[in-house]
Formats: C-alpha cells, sequence, structure tokens
C-alpha cells in the first residue's frame, strides 16, 4: 500500500510534495534541571546524559512533564513517578501528526478512494486473494467516485483537511515553542498529500533523533491509527536510520482532561444557544466502523463509549444535566456497521418529540466532509422532515487554544519515554498472531470488499 500511495502520488502533477510544516531542523539541548522533581544526573562514558527524576507525587496527574529553560537552552522533563531516562546531550525533536487526509479537487477524489480501498486495514483479503487488492480497490473506487464527488463538490469541490490539518500543526508548534519545547512538526497523511512516507523522509532529511508519533485520532481503530502506524513501521523497518530513532506514539488520547473540558467547553457553550437550553439532547456522532473490527479486536467502539462518559461526567460537574445519545455515522456498503446509525436514530428521535437537538461530531477533531455535508447537509435535512425543530452543531475543535495546549502537553509527556522501534511499538491491536481474531478479520474484510463492490449504494 505504501508504495502504491506513492505511485498513485506520482501520477498527480498538481499536488504539493511538502510534508513539514516547520522550515528548518533543530538544533535543542536537553538538560536536566529541578524544580518540582527531585532530579540527578551524570554523564555516562557513551556520551550520555542519564537523567533520574522523582515526581513530586501530588502532581502526579497531567503534571507528568515539566518543561525547563536553563542558560544554554532547553530542558529536562520526567514521565510518571520515578524514573531514569538517559537522554541525548544533542537532540532533535520531531512531532509527526497523523491523519487520514482528503482529496483537494474533484479530480483527485476517485485515486484518493483507490488510496483508501487499497488499504488492507480498510479491506482484508487472505493471503492467496492479496493480488486481488489492487483491481478490487480500481473497481470499488470508481463505483464509489460519482457519490463521494457529489459530497465534494457540496463543499466546495474538494476536502479541507490538509489547510485545516496544516494549522493544527503550525499551532502545536507554537504552543510547544511558548512552553520553551522547540520542535518540528510535520504532517503524515494516510491516503492523500502529504504522504506519511513523505514526512518520513522529511524527518530523516532533518536529522531527527527524537520523534512523537500523535495520531489526529483521539480513539484508537484499527482503521485509522492502526493503518498509519503499519505505514510507519514498514518504513522504519527498511530504514536503517529511523530504526535507530527514539520514537514515542501515542496511541489514543481522548482520556486526557484537556480533550474532554475542551470538548465540555464547545457543547456547553452552543447548548446555552438554544431557547430552551435544558431541554436540548446532546447527540454524538462518531464515524463508524465496520460491526466486525469490533468483533476482531478493535477498542474504538469502548474507547468512544468511555469519552463520551468522560464529557457527559465534565458538563454534569458544572451544572449542565441535560439528555445525551451516541450513534455511528458515515456508513458504507450493505455490511452490518456499529449501531445504532445517525440517520436512524435522528427519524426516530422526531418521530418521538424531541425538538431540540445539538450535534455533536466526536470522533475527528478538524471539519471535513462528514461534518460539513453529512451532518450539516443531509443530517439537518433529515432531523427537521423529521420533525426536530431546533437544531445545532458543535464545531470540530480545530485549533482551539485549550485543545492545542493539551496536544502540546501530551508531547512533551511523551518524550522521555521514546524508545528505539520495534514492532511490538506499534502493532498491539493490530496483531495477526492471534487466529481466531486473524479468520474474523479475514472473513470479514473480504466479505466487505465484495458487498462494496456489488452494492448498488456505492
Ligand atoms: C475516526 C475516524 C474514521 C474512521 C474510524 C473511519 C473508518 C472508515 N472510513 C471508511 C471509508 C471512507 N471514509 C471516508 C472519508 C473519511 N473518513 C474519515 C474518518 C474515519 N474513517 C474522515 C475524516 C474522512 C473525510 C476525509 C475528507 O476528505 O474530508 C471516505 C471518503 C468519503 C466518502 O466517500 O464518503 C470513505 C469511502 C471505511 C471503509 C472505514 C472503516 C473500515
Ligand atoms: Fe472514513
Amino acid at each position: 500500500m505504501a508504495s502504491s500511495a506513492l505511485r498513485m502520488a506520482a501520477s498527480l502533477p498538481s499536488a504539493n510534495r511538502s510534508s513539514s510544516s516547520s522550515s528548518s531542523p533543530l538544533d535543542h539541548r536537553i538538560l536536566p534541571s529541578s524544580t518540582r522533581f527531585s532530579s540527578n544526573f551524570a554523564s555516562t562514558s557513551d556520551g550520555t546524559l542519564a537523567v533520574s527524576h522523582t515526581l513530586d507525587p501530588a502532581s502526579k496527574r497531567n503534571a507528568v512533564a515539566r518543561t525547563f529553560c536553563s542558560g544554554s537552552g532547553t530542558y529536562a522533563f520526567v514521565r510518571d513517578g520515578s524514573e531514569t531516562h538517559s537522554l541525548e546531550k544533542e537532540e532533535r525533536i520531531g512531532v509527526l501528526l497523523l491523519n487520514l487526509g482528503g482529496p483537494e479537487t474533484l479530480h483527485d477524489v476517485q485515486p484518493f478512494l483507490f488510496n483508501l480501498f487499497a488499504d488492507p486495514d480498510i479491506i482484508r483479503l487472505p493471503r492467496p486473494f492479496r493480488f486481488l487488492q489492487r483491481p478490487l480497490a480500481k473497481m470499488i473506487s470508481v463505483l464509489r467516485a460519482p457519490k463521494s464527488k457529489e459530497g465534494y463538490a457540496a463543499i466546495g469541490g474538494g476536502s479541507p483537511l490538509r489547510k485545516l490539518t496544516d494549522e493544527q500543526a503550525n499551532a502545536l508548534k507554537m504552543a510547544l515553542e511558548e512552553m520553551n519545547f522547540p520542535v518540528s512538526v510535520y504532517v503524515g497523511m494516510r491516503y492523500w498529500y502529504p504522504f506519511t512516507e513523505e514526512a518520513m523522509e522529511q524527518i530523516k532529511r532533518d536529522r531527527i533523533t527524537r520523534l512523537v508519533v500523535l495520531p489526529l485520532y483521539p480513539h484508537y481503530s484499527i482503521s485509522t491509527t492502526g493503518s498509519s502506524l503499519r505505514v510507519i513501521e514498514n518504513v522504519f523497518r527498511e530504514d536503517s536510520y529511523l530504526s535507530r530513532m527514539h520514537v514515542s506514539i501515542i496511541r489514543s488520547w481522548y482520556q486526557r482532561d484537556g480533550y474532554v473540558k475542551s470538548m465540555a467547553d464547545l457543547i456547553q457553550k452552543d447548548v446555552e444557544k438554544f431557547a430552551n437550553p435544558e431541554e436540548v439532547l446532546i447527540f454524538f456522532s462518531a464515524h463508524g466502523v465496520p460491526a466486525s473490527y469490533i468483533t476482531a479486536g478493535d477498542p474504538y467502539k469502548d474507547q468512544m463509549e468511555d469519552c463520551i462518559h468522560l464529557i457527559m461526567q465534565e458538563l454534569k460537574s458544572r451544572g449542565v444535566h441535560n439528555d445525551h445519545m451516541l450513534a455511528y455515522q458515515s456508513r458504507v456498503g450493505p455490511v452490518q456497521w456499529l449501531k445504532p446509525y445517525t440517520d436512524e436514530v435522528l427519524v426516530e428521535l422526531g418521530q418521538k418529540g424531541v425538538k431540540s437537538l445539538l450535534a455533536v461530531p466526536v470522533s475527528f477533531v478538524s471539519e471535513h466532509i462528514e461534518t460539513l455535508e453529512e451532518i450539516d447537509m443531509e443530517y439537518r435535512e433529515l432531523a427537521l422532515e423529521s420533525g426536530i425543530e431546533n437544531w445545532g452543531r458543535v464545531p470540530a475543535l480545530g485549533c482551539t487554544p485549550s485543545f492545542i495546549t493539551d496536544l502540546a502537553e501530551a508531547v512533551i509527556e511523551a518524550v522521555p519515554s521514546a524508545s528505539a522501534m520495534t514492532t511490538s511499538i506499534f502493532n498491539s491491536e493490530n496483531n495477526e498472531d492471534n487466529p481466531f481474531n486473524y479468520a474474523i478479520k479475514m472473513l470479514f474484510g473480504s466479505i466487505l470488499a465484495f458487498a462494496l463492490l456489488l452494492s448498488q449504494k456505492c
């Protein structure tokens, strides 16, 4: 898939290949310091600096990392409790933001869909049939392209994802600079420019020594974060420089206080805009995955439910006691996806007499086709037709300052735990060692593929 994506990319002259949001490589020093930590450090024979910190127990939660300035530069940090980190004196720190990518023009839609359906984490064929992956992806993408193009045409002729992700990358870089923690931030998209492979090339050219991988998906799914990690793993495995790099992966972060509070802020603000705020149903709409993914061990559903619980708890602590619901949107093809389905629930709610509804997109942190077209146009119309009179939609987090600050803190916390690459760093949820999970994935992956191919809905 990695090479197919690049081949596809090579055939499209209009695309801009740049993947780094920073202009020059960095030359940092990581120096120990002490504030609320007791820190001991000593030079070692191999030129690294061994740092042993003990964290003040009172500040453990969400205070697991701190940055410090020193006369000659920057920083010391620590994770939980008492740990020893061996930090090189000269470090170049990079942050790789992973995202899905989206077609920038209508012309890009079919090749973008090809990349998506050629991904074995989206459609998984049994090994003897893997040779069919690309022809199948080609057929499905050609069949689906007209419907997808209509959607992208309705939001201005392309996906805003690249621009919005670049804005988040810049905001994150600035937030980290303000915390005296300068880094290079890179954007790596899974299915369109700038591809993850290109970002990795740039990271190598910049001689980054420590990398924090931060998927812009709050929740882990095999189909999103898992798929991007598989690409990175393949690139790392084949490159001697990269395979020695120290890497830390933030697999999911929906449970972070900063994210939960930022979501609660947006929801509370929009609930209060309604004429009768107390009667508003808070309606979380998450991107679905095929139900078979959950059977195969995808933690996405559990994480989503946990996330909604945390956000509602936060709202309750602020005196917001509205009813809420979670449903799943954006299913593709006729196989069963996570239920309940957003479109069906909206009709039922209208019929049951719900009058005011606030839609909250929750699986993704920037606006995209499924917020701008599916929710704002299709679902809004459906809800109003079904009897819901007052409709609202919470914006995606985008560059909300409290959210970006929290991402920056997550990065700082992750740096000390970076370690040299091993396969196990990547794919614990993806592993195919469990024959039961593997068999289920194979079976349902194939069913999804052929259902998509045969479906009129494509
Ligand atoms: C957490 C987010 C997402 C999950 C999980 C996810 C799974 C998933 N998606 C498809 C098929 C398609 N997704 C499409 C677009 C799309 N998907 C996400 C996010 C998740 N997908 C986003 C943010 C976007 C929009 C990108 C943009 O351009 O703005 C599309 C293309 C659009 C369309 O035709 O509807 C398809 C197709 C599957 C099959 C899947 C899980 C197996
Ligand atoms: Fe999707």
